[in-house]
């Protein structure tokens, strides 16, 4: 029967269902929800992480996607986010909500960068140089590995081509200073900010993926800040090769004056979780920590880095900065991060994943998918800018009593 009004359609409630009410520009339009997003279907970091695992060949989604040991610390890394609930407060203003942080004298988009890892042109030919140009058009910060494919010099001018952006030089302490001097040198040269001067790797983790499996990075593939090339990688296994190049004799008083005396960026220590290494970086006059365990790829059975967090930051006390990686695999992972002391995180493997899944476009996708997720947790918290985000808006349920508040 036709009585002149139009009624909408009623479709049924199906994943396509969406997908068309998506792709309509009237009033079904939900504008935050990218037409990339929705039509890759790739919604979440798990999506991401699934198609690099069904497209790369199997001996590298297994490097990127293992930890150490028996992989308790990097399944901990992120199982331990879900002890916390979120406790919003309601009927605030949140149709503006502030997700920037000034960081390295220029803001970012939110707080989240991406983590320096190793052999990125294994996930994506173009590796580190698409992600230093996705991160420069979301407007964050990479971390350039000491193991990339490609120069520091190519990765940041990548970037600053697409949009100004901050970079980090990742160093491990080598056998041959003259080498490891380079290499802060180049990065210096570069426009890098500061050197995240790895502490958790004396030596690699046990890993016994790639011992069982040999593995190597693949044939032309080359490290040329270390200065290895594709040959000689291929003359010794992943393990032996980081042992003949990295020294296990790293100390405080050997690495830190050192640096500070032929470089004039930051020294950051990436991989503390101890407290007393907190003091002990303030004493040496560093400018900031990761608190890390390296994804869990070093020592199993370290705690989760949400777990190490709050001890860390009150060490702090505001004297140094307080960063975390490993596990965040949303934006509410973030969210919580912030809340216990961080002031910013980075995230490791779901950079890999998502240039395997797609290059640039991957990696940009990848930041959308984190970046709305902690814009919309800050405004369903009723958080309006990055300070109001505290404790107060934590939770922790226990089994037998009432909401316990931190
Ligand atoms: C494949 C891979 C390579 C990595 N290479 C480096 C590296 O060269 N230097 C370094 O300091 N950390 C390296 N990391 C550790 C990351 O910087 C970061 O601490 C870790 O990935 C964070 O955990 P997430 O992967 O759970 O986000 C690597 C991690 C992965 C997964
Ligand atoms: O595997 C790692 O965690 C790592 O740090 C590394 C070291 C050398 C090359 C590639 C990655």
């Amino acid at each position: 029967m036709h009585c002149g009004k139009t009624t909408p359609p009623q479709l049924p409630l199906t994943p396509e269902t969406w997908m068309y009410l998506a792709d309509q520009k009237g009033p079904f339009s939900t504008s935050r929800v990218s037409s990339q997003k929705m039509a890759s279907k790739i919604l979440s970091i798990a999506d991401l992480k699934e198609s690099a695992s069904s497209s790369l060949p199997e001996f590298a989604a297994e490097f990127f996607n293992s930890g150490a040991t028996n992989q308790i610390t990097m399944h901990d890394n992120s199982a331990a986010y879900g002890k916390y609930r979120l406790l919003p407060r309601v009927l605030r203003d949140v149709s503006r909500v502030e997700t920037g942080i000034p960081l390295f004298g220029r803001d970012i988009t939110f707080p989240l960068c991406v983590s320096p890892a190793g052999l990125q042109a294994m996930a994506h030919p173009e590796g580190d140089l698409a992600t230093s140009r996705a991160c420069a058009k979301m407007g964050v910060n990479m971390g350039v590995s000491s193991y990339a494919n490609y120069p520091v010099e190519e990765i940041t001018d990548a970037g600053n081509k697409v949009a100004p952006i901050n970079h980090v030089m990742q160093l491990y302490t080598l056998n041959d200073k003259a080498k490891q001097e380079r290499i802060v040198r180049r990065a210096e040269a570069a426009g890098c900010k500061a050197i995240f001067l790895t502490a958790d790797s004396p030596v690699l983790g046990v890993r016994w993926n790639e011992w069982r499996n040999g593995f190597k990075a693949p044939v032309g593939l080359d490290y040329p800040m270390i200065e290895i090339s594709s040959d000689e990688i291929q003359a010794a296994s992943h393990d032996d090769g980081f042992a003949a190049v990295n020294s296990a004799s790293h100390n405080w008083a050997a690495e830190i004056p050192w640096l500070r005396s032929i470089t004039k960026m930051e020294i950051w220590i990436k991989g503390v979780l101890a407290p007393e290494d907190v003091e002990t970086a303030i004493e040496y006059g560093c400018d900031g920590v990761i608190v890390s365990n390296h994804g869990g790829r070093q020592l199993d059975e370290t705690p989760a880095t949400i777990d190490a967090l709050p001890a860390c930051a009150k060490a702090a006390r505001g004297r140094i900065r307080i960063h975390v990686d490993g596990g965040i695999r949303s934006g509410v992972d973030i969210f919580k991060a912030l809340a216990l002391g961080a002031e910013c995180c980075w995230v490791g493997r779901p950079a890999l994943w998502a240039l395997a899944h797609d290059g640039q476009q991957g990696v940009e996708l990848m930041l959308e998918i984190l970046y709305d997720d902690f814009k919309r947790c800050m405004q369903l918290t009723g958080c309006r800018s990055i300070s109001d985000i505290t404790t107060a808006s934590l939770a922790v349920v226990n089994a037998s009593g009432p909401l316990a508040r931190l």
